[in-house]
């Protein structure tokens, strides 16, 4: 089956700033978890903001569903779920008052799921959003992203205002979400604990550049990071490692292939690596 989601080589330059997406390239197939990762300022939003046409006049090409999406395709649009950090709805509103904006907005928009979800999310629906607390306005923006029955769901640090009980329960909303094959979600976040538990895929990016877009389980059974001391450090291969840290008394260092370094370096000391290490590695470690 096609993608629901395809970047080839999206470029973009910013009137005024020194920052460039460069290339950037990734695929989302239907029925999967897209984790966006990067440090602040890598381009996460940019790139998002290029997907949903927000952002213009990019280099390279997008493809939603198959199709590039122009200004005029409402029809797309409909299809795609998004909500922001930030402020997604103006605060003088009411949960029932955005209900009502988003039934002549969408024409999918299912009052009685928004109504499941204010329930669910135990939100009141005739309370002002100024009156929510910053976790409440994100719960009312998954729910309204949700409730007009899209196929992709594109967060952009969506769950980073939640409690880790709150997160829990909403990583199982979206895991519910993707049950249906039809339906994809592109999840930006710093909370990689997060990503760890729900993504399929991995896409991470640094100073506007992909460093990588890998299946998470890829990640998780094939990278791994060896604990040198200095003197094993200088024996290693170059060709063995993807990057390396030096610490005050070891060497951290990537490997893109842990068993096969366990084979060769037979008394080494490789452990698995999460996804944070990971980007701690590449980022502020040499690159080979
Ligand atoms: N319209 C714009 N004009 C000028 N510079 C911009 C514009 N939009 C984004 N940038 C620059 O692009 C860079 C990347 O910003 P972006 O918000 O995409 O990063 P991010 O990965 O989402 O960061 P964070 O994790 O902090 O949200 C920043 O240096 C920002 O100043």
């Amino acid at each position: 089956m096609e993608n629901i989601l395809e970047l080839r080589q999206v470029s973009k330059s910013f009137p005024g700033s020194s920052f460039r997406l460069e290339d950037i390239s990734f695929s989302l197939p239907y029925g999967a978890v897209l984790g966006f990762v990067g440090e602040n300022g890598a381009g996460k939003t940019s790139t998002i903001g290029c997907i949903l046409n927000t952002i213009a006049q990019y280099d390279g090409s997008i493809k939603l569903f198959g199709k590039e999406m122009r200004d005029s395709d409402t029809d797309i649009r409909e299809r795609i779920g998004v909500v922001y950090d930030g402020d997604n709805f103006p605060s003088y509103l009411s949960a029932n008052q955005v209900s009502e904006i988003m039934a002549g907005i969408y024409r999918n928009w299912d009052k009685t799921l928004f109504r499941h979800y204010l329930e669910k999310f135990k939100l009141a629906p005739t309370q002002k959003i100024k009156q929510y607390s910053r976790g409440m306005t994100m719960k009312l923006a998954i729910a309204a992203a949700l409730s007009h029955h899209p196929q992709l769901l594109v967060l952009d640090e969506a769950t980073s205002g939640l409690d880790p009980i709150m997160r829990d329960e909403m990583l199982d909303v979206f895991l519910d979400f993707v049950q249906d094959e039809r339906h994809s979600i592109l999840l930006s976040s710093h909370i990689t604990s997060d990503l760890e538990k729900i993504a399929d895929y991995i896409t991470f990016i640094h100073n506007g550049r992909l460093i990588f877009s890998a299946l998470k389980d890829d990640l998780r059974y094939n990278y791994a990071v060896m604990r040198c001391s200095e003197n094993q450090f200088q024996a290693l291969n170059q060709e063995d490692m993807m990057a390396y840290l030096k610490r005050d008394y070891q060497v951290d260092v990537l490997l893109s292939d842990g068993k096969a370094a366990q084979r060769k370096y037979k008394d080494a000391v490789i452990d698995h690596v999460s996804i944070e290490e990971i980007m701690l590695l590449l980022i502020k470690g040499e690159r080979i």
